[in-house]
């Protein structure tokens, strides 16, 4: 079966440019009915704006923005660099607190370090504890009870497929293998939201390719929401179920784009190399670009 015959997109269904009222969200996963909305994992942003700094200091490093993000979806962030991204995803896990509007997550305001796991760009594990010590702190501090910690940190491990490295120290493992550990950490809390943060960009081309299906995989098993932050519009395509574009400083919604391409059951090689995907991952581009130019 050829690529385009297995990978059908509905291409446009549901598109939303800046401006426009209610996204119709066909085709995109954990959207149906209020659950969808209001449920658990589900994100609320309500003319959402923050500033850092005071007076003539202040700078606006995004908003005002309005976004919803259903139960289960899997939103792509992506604009350029300075646009806001990682602000947004800091005050939607309740790092920060908006100077204006509000954020919702399961219909409350986040708690840091509660509400969300969350995945850096730098592993930020701690170097000096094995694998497996890494694992537990997480484990500890989700108040996970200590009688299940091998069991849950035996699952953990091998969702990151890092089964056996569990007695190694952060220094002996590779950098690729560092943000598998961190991926397992953030999901070691069972709370519902997933928030990665440009995780990707400092490893080389084929382990981020690893690492994207790993996380897609997880995400698709979990059901979790998710949240990623990128520059790239071809992890963005690979990844979301819906790819929202930002403008240049301070960030606003520039295009907010259902990506129906299927998911789980197509071979990732095979999407990669799909018409629907490279059209996509195009149009994505041209978008940002035009976004951080407008
Ligand atoms: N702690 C801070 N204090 C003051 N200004 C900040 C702070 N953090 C970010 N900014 C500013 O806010 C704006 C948005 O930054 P942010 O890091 O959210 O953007 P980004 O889109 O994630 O950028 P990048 O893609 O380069 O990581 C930028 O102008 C940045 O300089």
């Amino acid at each position: 079966m050829s690529s385009s015959e297995t990978v059908n997109v509905n291409k446009g269904a549901g598109r939303q440019d800046a401006g426009e009222g209610v996204r119709d969200t066909e085709g995109t996963q954990g959207t149906e009915g209020t659950q969808g909305i209001e449920g658990t994992g589900a994100v609320r942003l309500d003319g959402v704006t923050h500033r850092y700094g005071r007076g003539d200091a202040a700078v606006t490093a995004v908003g005002p923005v309005d976004l919803t993000v259903p139960a289960g979806e899997f939103l792509v962030l992506v604009g350029a660099s300075g646009c806001g991204k990682s602000t947004l995803l800091r005050l939607i896990a309740g790092f920060e607190q908006p100077t204006q509007g509000a954020v919702r997550v399961s219909g409350a305001a986040p708690r840091p370090g509660d509400t969300a796991g969350v995945v850096f760009q730098t592993p930020r594990l701690f170097p000096w504890r094995t694998v497996q010590g890494n694992i537990d702190l997480a484990l500890r501090y989700a108040g996970v009870d200590r009688a299940r910690w091998p069991e849950r940190r035996a699952e953990l491990l091998a969702r990151v497929g890092l089964e056996g490295t569990g007695k190694r120290r952060i220094w002996e493992i590779s950098g690729g293998q560092q943000q598998r550990v961190a991926i397992a950490r953030a999901l070691a809390a069972e709370n519902p939201l997933f928030l990665l943060d440009e995780p990707f960009a400092a490893l080389d081309a084929l382990t981020r390719e690893r690492l994207q299906e790993d996380v897609r995989q997880v995400t698709a098993e979990t059901g979790r929401t998710t949240v990623f932050v990128t520059h790239s519009a071809d992890e963005a395509v690979f990844l979301g179920s819906r790819i929202v574009v930002l403008t240049k400083s301070p960030g606003t919604v520039a295009l907010d784009l259902p990506i129906t391409l299927p998911r789980g059951t197509v071979d990732a090689d095979e999407l990669r190399e799909s018409r629907e995907f490279t059209e996509l991952r195009a149009e994505v581009a041209h978008a940002v670009k035009s976004a951080a130019a407008a």
